[in-house]
């Protein structure tokens, strides 16, 4: 049995592929053209919102050959019905004919570009059929319209669907109206970037398991580890940090900070800057002793790699961040790990350039963690967590904000608390990136933060997340 595209839930992610077999499966039940006139009303109805007012409105349509150029007439057909005026510019031979003569019976028409300037734009070029990158056609198309909000229908014309790759020209939109689950490309950057807001409409496809996945709230919530009536500090965990350096002290304080947000019973600190974290974390036991998790590399410098051997000769899992990546191959086949690089730190480890990890986040995220045997958490702003087994989750949470200097020691502190607790590196990874962009949206407020803030605010976001899920 399958599942109910996500409402509120957990946001899930299918391929073109598992979507293609369950809009067959459902089409054989439907009458013909069942399927794309639910999605031309949802369509529709979200043009309508976002134009307020439709009677009158103009609105054009960019129409490629196939069905998601036949969702656009449809729903134009809807909105001119409304008394907006709608126009219709065909961008190939073909176009979907049932979905024209909809159109011109509702009182739309066909024209070449430059009409009047339109109130809203709905891209219906390219959909789950489409190959990255736009003709000349659709692209002079587009510039034609420069500065008019665009609504993509499905996906965004010209991006890659299922890799999320925007190798080509392609359309940026205000708002992406998809149609049964969300695809790859609209939770995976680059080309999630692209497709402004998101809007699902149900269209009752039934569903197999998905391909990605995206924390939401309630899913957050539900995986904090919360302290039980007779837990200590050391049945909750212990999180070991061995961070810092002469010349980064304050990474120490830093991921220190994220480390002891309260989800781990106690932290050890090892390293250099013990001084200075005393100063700022009393709570933090300075020295070796036992933890069930240590998080290393976070400003370690030179001495990342030897303070990586000293952390595995302990034989717990690891979160291994900054100078202490370049050093992964050196650990055991069988240690637990979770590595937190940004794209340049993956692309020193794999030996690529940057900007190819950057066009394929989730390509190399995934190869990563199967040639390497440990889950990868890329951090970019829509920051991926991939296991070795192939699972994926995005984080939808954060802010431009958060690209502020010692962000990540407090990440890798973050993660080290919650697998100290006893969550998976899976768990840790995804919910931890989860939690620290939300608290940087809380730190931020809608401006500036430094990392320290973020590591403060990560209390009253759990707090506001344990309330909502127990209420
Ligand atoms: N299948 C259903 O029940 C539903 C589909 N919906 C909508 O249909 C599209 C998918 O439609 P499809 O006809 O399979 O493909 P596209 O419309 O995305 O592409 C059409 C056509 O374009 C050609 N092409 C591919 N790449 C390029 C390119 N870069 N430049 C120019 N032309 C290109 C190629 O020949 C393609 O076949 C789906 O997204 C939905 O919008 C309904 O919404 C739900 C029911």
């Amino acid at each position: 049995m399958g599942t109910r595209p996500d409402t509120g839930g957990m946001r899930r992610a299918h391929t073109v592929e598992q979507v293609r077999a369950a809009e067959g499966e459902l089409m054989a039940r439907l009458p013909e053209g069942a399927l794309m006139q639910r999605a031309a009303h949802g369509l529709a109805a979200a043009v309508a919102d976002l134009l307020g007012e439709v009677y009158g409105a103009r609105v054009r349509l960019l129409v490629g050959p196939g069905d998601n150029g036949g969702d656009a007439l449809w729903a134009g057909a809807l909105l001119a019905r409304r008394g907006a005026g709608v126009e219709a510019v065909l961008l190939s031979e073909k176009a979907h004919a049932e979905g024209l003569a909809a159109l011109r019976a509702a009182g739309g028409r066909v024209v070449d570009s430059g009409g009047a300037r339109p109130d809203v734009v709905v891209d219906g070029i390219l959909g789950i059929g489409g190959r990255p990158g736009l003709r000349e056609n659709a692209v002079a198309a587009l510039a034609d319209v420069a500065g008019v909000p665009v609504v993509a229908v499905d996906v965004p014309s010209g991006v890659e669907v299922d890799t999320g790759r925007v190798d080509g020209p392609h359309v940026r939109a205000h708002l992406t109206v998809t149609f049964g689950t969300h695809k790859l490309a609209h939770l995976v950057d680059p080309a999630a970037e692209a497709c402004g807001a998101l809007h699902l409409v149900d269209i009752g496809l039934d569903l197999p398991e998905a391909a990605l996945e995206a924390l939401q709230p309630a899913d957050a919530g539900a995986l904090l580890p919360v302290p039980g009536p007779f837990d200590h500090k050391y049945t909750r965990g212990v999180v070991g940090v061995r961070a810092g350096s002469e010349q980064y002290p304050g990474a120490a304080v830093l991921c220190t900070s994220g480390a002891g947000t309260g989800l781990a019973g106690m932290v050890r600190y090892v390293g250099s800057a013990a001084d200075q974290v005393r100063a700022v974390h009393p709570e933090v036991v300075v020295g070796a002793g036992r933890v069930q998790a240590w998080v290393v590399g976070s400003g370690g410098s030179e001495g990342a790699a030897e303070a990586l051997a000293e952390a595995a000769a302990d034989g717990v899992p690891l979160v291994v961040d900054a100078d202490a990546i370049a050093h992964v191959r050196s650990l055991e086949p069988d240690a637990d790990v979770l590595i937190t690089p940004h794209a340049g730190e993956l692309a020193a480890l794999l030996d690529v350039d940057r900007a190819e990890v950057e066009a394929d986040q989730l390509g190399y995220a995934r190869r990563a963690a199967a040639d390497l045997g440990v889950t990868v958490l890329l951090k970019g702003r829509h920051t991926l967590c991939a296991a070795p087994d192939g699972r994926v989750r995005v984080t939808t949470t954060g802010t431009p904000w958060l690209g502020t200097a010692g962000a990540g020691d407090v990440l890798a502190g973050l993660c080290g608390a919650l697998r100290a607790a006893g969550l998976s590196s899976y768990d840790a990874g995804s919910l931890g990136s989860w939690l620290h962009g939300a608290a940087a949206q809380l730190a931020s407020d809608g401006g500036p933060l430094v990392a320290a803030r973020v590591a403060d605010a990560v209390p009253p976001v759990v707090r506001g997340l344990l309330r909502s899920t127990l209420s």
